[in-house]
């Protein structure tokens, strides 16, 4: 990976939970990000939506720095989570920061419901004790809304829960951090309409107590939990607004296209 720029901050850097300034990647020749620049304040839910392949998932990628795991990425720009270069943090303590779930629910199926939760707590020593530990992953089951479905049979393996339920799971996974903020992979792609509507009524919840950015395809998902949305086509964002003024009146020919089912 390339050496990022750090560009100066600003005020209204270190208001925005996220600020992403002239961020650009490239796989090989391939210029995947051509200079997004984004603000994304604190305890709101931020949409990005556009096309297949328009960069939505390399934007979160990112973001945790997950993009590094790609020996091929060359990243330039930088990104400030609470004012500071996420490049010049130390890599572990930003991920504990900045939680992933992803469009196809991946607890590990052969371990249990509770382990699942407590694996990322104990392997980091976040936790002294066994009653702590039990605290914790009960606090993370609770937040994401599963602990009623599983308190009586947190030995069982992950596995057998249905894919609504995983998806709540890698949820509390991520929650048990206590993370700032929370990147969606398209989290509902892979459910039906009853359980899509509980993740998304979760969000609706956890964003009092975090950041989340939502990748979706589904512009009328995006209309009814974000805040926030930013249109990317090809690399680049097109649009970016409070969501109501972007749906009811968007700027760009592509957005309105997009927004009214005519753009996929
Ligand atoms: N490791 C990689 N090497 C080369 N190209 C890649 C790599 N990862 C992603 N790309 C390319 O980058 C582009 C953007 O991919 P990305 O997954 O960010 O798009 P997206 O908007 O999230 O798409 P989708 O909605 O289909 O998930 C695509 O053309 C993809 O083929």
């Amino acid at each position: 990976m390339d050496e990022v720029k750090a560009t100066p901050v600003t005020t209204a850097d270190s208001q925005n939970k996220i600020v992403i300034k002239n961020l650009k990647v490239a796989f090989g020749s391939a210029e995947i990000l051509r200079g997004v620049n984004l603000e994304i304040p604190p305890n709101t839910i931020t949409a990005l939506m556009g096309p297949s392949g328009s960069g939505k998932s390399t934007i979160l990628r990112v973001l945790n720095r997950l993009i590094e795991l790609y020996p091929e990425a060359r990243v330039r720009g930088d990104v400030l989570l609470d004012g500071q270069s996420i490049f010049k943090m130390d890599v572990i303590e930003l991920r504990k920061r900045v939680q992933m779930i992803f469009q196809i629910p991946n607890p590990i199926p052969n371990l249990s419901i509770f382990e699942n939760v407590a694996l990322g707590l104990k392997l980091n020593r976040l936790v002294n004790n066994k009653k702590e530990l039990f605290q914790r992953v009960k606090e993370a089951l609770e937040k994401a809304q599963l602990w009623e479905e599983v308190k009586d049979r947190l030995n069982a393996p992950a596995g057998r829960l249905s894919g609504g339920q995983q998806q709540r799971l890698c949820v509390a996974r991520a929650l048990a951090f206590n993370p700032e903020v929370l990147l969606a992979d398209e989290p509902t792609a892979n459910l039906d309409p009853e359980n899509t509507a509980k993740i998304e009524s979760l969000f609706l919840e956890l964003k009092k107590e975090m950041t989340i950015i939502l990748v979706t395809h589904f512009p009328g998902q995006a209309a009814r939990i974000s805040d926030y949305v930013a249109f990317l086509y090809k690399g680049q964002i097109v649009e970016t607004g409070p969501t109501k003024e972007v749906f009811t009146n968007p700027k760009h020919e592509l957005t309105e296209k997009y927004v009214t089912g005519r753009l996929y």
